[in-house]
């Protein structure tokens, strides 16, 4: 069977040479004396020479206080190189060159409350909370966390925090105390920034119990001061009992009062310092804090968003994320690019897909980027956005990410908003805050096709032998077969010798990093197909994590649970997947309904109310290799629909036998139970 059978040209660009990507291409060939003809020429001579990131250093216009003196020099292990030494640059600066009167962000969230602020505006606001984290002795390298919601303050504090060259982390608001502990434990933040109540769905949360709890562990971590945030729902102040309950806070006012008026200034630093912490969690372990670095993180999301999204200066950017994911940092560097930055804190569903997609057109939104999740709730719900909505006359391209973008999909959304419409899909991943395959604004689309590697990025198809198997046009683990700027700095408390970071990328095969997604190359397109992850890691609606979450939390059961495997079962509907949840109850014990409540409580309390199962069964055996590891990746092809030979490294191969009646779960299982 042809696995691009569906595809069909969708899209062509009537005015390709007026893209970013052409203008790449025409610059390099200039600069270099260079023939490259057409996108894969240029692809091809990202990935052979690194000079080609000193040209797209000069491209993008990164500034800098010093120039680098080389573009690569040897790094402390071998995968990890040392990018463009010598030069010095702070990521804040390169994000708020703009200093006018345009409209730099624009916020709202489920009150309604639209705000924006201008580059003026926003340089102020960063430039206060600099001075207070300097006056209160932040210094280079120190950790300023936040729990925060998508918002213009929560932007004003990561750059604030990168202006005095401290390192930014955040979890999203829904994230329950023992995910935030999970995290923040490792990394020892001495300052948070956090929201005491928000609203999601229509549902007001209130997070101060929350914080207390996380603050008083946290303050033995050398956690030394919290700031307060107002409230999102009237911008008030919060009111002295909350700062009572929660030690060592203050509000955001008085926190602001603490700083000297002294003017912003950026701190120079050299091209690999630590920028932000993101977090990914596996099917092991407590969830990995990886290290990015500030020119990294800089350069590659601007070659992301502003040559391989085609944003430029006065365009209007949305990308409907959380500041847990990393698409929001991605996103940021839209500021960079001169646009104006949309963000949105809420359900999109609330009060309904109508009102959301009706903000998204009043915006005048250029660029929006979503989830295959999203754009198939639309569809669900009959929607019909040009004729429902407004003529989306604004609109030039529709991102998405996060999972598989189904050719059907592909199709309905050239139909739903119009066939002059951009359908720019990636993928890329928190392990190296960019994408590996993306849109290429210059190529054609082909419906459910990414359209091409990503510049600079050297995508390969392995087979499990190491070989090259792109020609083939059948699936293999995307891998990146030669170092690139975003690569982690490092994980923070790894050794210095990088196990852990290279047991979790490079255990697979030598010196290529394996991403854990599978993938395919259309030989006539050279279009790409992402086809979900290849290793335990969970993924529904888009939003990943790792199965060691969840067995931790199921350690609170410890004298009835005796084992348990977590997997993704895909829907061949949309290619989403939802979680299951399979349990070996110790002798003497079932799996009741109240004990299946407790443990769904128990995981939306610890961890949040995304990582629920969808199902939770008991079962009699759990698959294990003969070195005693569970065995994920086959108990969820099996529940998604395949037939699977155990290898010879299965201890108790008829243990995969069980799960097959699972496959037709909605025939016999109980619905999902709501708490
Ligand atoms: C480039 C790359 O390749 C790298 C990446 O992948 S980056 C990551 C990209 N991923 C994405 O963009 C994720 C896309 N997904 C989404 O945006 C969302 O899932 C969605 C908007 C499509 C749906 O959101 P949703 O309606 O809240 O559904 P879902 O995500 O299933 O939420 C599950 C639960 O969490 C709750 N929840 C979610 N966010 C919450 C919050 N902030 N506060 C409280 N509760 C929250 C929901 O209310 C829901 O609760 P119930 O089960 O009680 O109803």
């Amino acid at each position: 069977m042809d696995p691009f059978a569906a595809s069909r040209l969708l899209w062509t660009n009537p005015t390709p040479h007026a893209t970013r990507v052409e203008a790449l291409r025409i610059f390099i060939n200039k600069k270099r004396n260079l023939k490259l003809q057409d996108y894969f020429d240029l692809h091809r001579y990202s990935v052979s020479d690194y000079t080609f990131w000193l040209d797209l250093w000069d491209f993008l216009d990164i500034i800098s206080s010093s120039p680098p003196s080389q573009v690569l020099a040897e790094g402390y292990i071998k995968e990890v190189p040392r990018w463009f030494p010598g030069a010095r640059l702070n990521y804040a600066e390169n994000l708020l060159w703009r200093n006018d009167d345009a409209l730099a962000i624009t916020e709202s969230n489920e009150y309604g409350r639209t705000s924006s602020v201008t580059f003026n505006e926003l340089r102020e606001r960063v430039r206060a909370v600099a001075a207070a984290l300097k006056a209160n002795g932040v210094r280079v390298g120190d950790r300023v966390a936040a729990i925060i919601a998508n918002n213009i303050t929560a932007i004003v504090i990561a750059l604030a925090t990168a202006s005095v060259g401290a390192i930014f982390s955040s979890t999203a608001t829904d994230m329950g105390i023992q995910g935030v502990l999970d995290r923040y434990r490792q990394i020892q933040p001495r300052f948070i920034f956090s929201e005491t109540e928000v609203v999601y769905a229509g549902k007001e949360i209130n997070l101060v119990p929350k914080i207390t709890e996380i603050v008083k562990d946290l303050t033995s971590k050398g956690l030394e001061h919290v700031i307060l945030l107002p409230s999102l729902k009237d911008k008030k102040e919060v009111p002295s009992s909350v700062l009572n309950a929660v030690p060592r806070s203050s509000t955001l006012s008085q926190f602001l009062m603490t700083g000297d008026g002294r003017p912003l200034s950026f701190e120079q630093l050299p091209f690999d310092h630590p920028l932000y912490i993101l977090y990914s969690s596996g099917t092991t372990g407590a969830p990995k804090c990886i290290v990015h670095s500030a020119g990294g993180v800089l350069m590659q999301t601007k070659k992301d968003v502003g040559v391989h999204f085609d944003l430029k200066p006065d365009d209007v950017y949305f990308q409907y994320t959380t500041t847990a994911w990393m698409m929001w940092p991605f996103m940021l560097v839209g500021l960079s690019c001169g646009a104006r930055l949309v963000v949105y804190d809420g359900s999109p569903f609330y009060p309904d897909v109508k009102s959301f997609l009706q903000f998204v057109h009043d915006q005048g939104v250029t660029t929006f980027g979503t989830s295959p999740r999203f754009l198939s709730e639309v569809k669900g719900k009959g929607i019909k956005p040009l004729l429902d909505i407004g003529p989306f006359s604004k609109l030039r391209t529709i991102a998405s990410t996060g999972a598989v973008l189904t050719p059907p999909m592909f199709e309905w959304v050239h139909e739903a908003f119009g066939e002059r419409i951009f359908i720019a899909s990636s993928s890329g991943g928190t392990d190296i805050c960019a994408a590996f395959v993306s849109a290429v604004p210059a190529l054609p689309v082909y419906s459910g096709e990414i359209q091409g590697k990503s510049l600079g990025m050297k995508v390969e198809i392995f087979d499990p032998s190491g070989a090259n198997i792109e020609h083939t046009g059948t699936p293999g683990e995307l891998v990146c077969t030669r170092p690139h700027p975003s690569l982690p700095v490092k994980f923070w408390g790894d050794d210095p010798r990088g196990t852990k970071f290279l047991k979790a990328y490079y255990e697979t095969y030598p010196s290529a990093w394996r991403q854990g997604d599978f993938i395919a190359l259309n030989p006539k397109t050279k279009g790409l197909v992402i086809y979900g992850r290849s290793d335990g890691v969970l993924n529904p609606s888009g939003v990943r994590f790792g199965s060691s979450e969840i067995y931790t939390v199921l350690e609170r059961f410890s004298a009835l649970i005796d084992d348990s495997i977590c997997v993704g079962q895909r829907r061949p509907v949309d290619a989403d997947e939802r979680v299951l949840l399979f349990i070996v109850m110790r002798p003497g014990h079932v799996l009741d309904r109240g004990l299946e409540l407790q443990i769904r409580e128990a995981i939306r309390g610890a961890l949040s109310a995304r990582h629920v199962p969808a199902y939770i069964f008991q079962v009699e055996t759990i698959p294990y290799t003969v070195n005693g590891k569970k065995i994920e990746i086959a108990v969820k092809q099996i529940v998604s629909g395949s037939k699977v030979k155990p290898s010879g490294t299965v201890a108790n191969p008829e243990s995969l036998d069980l799960y097959y009646k699972y496959q037709e779960i909605e025939k016999w299982a109980q619905p999902k139970a709501k708490l």
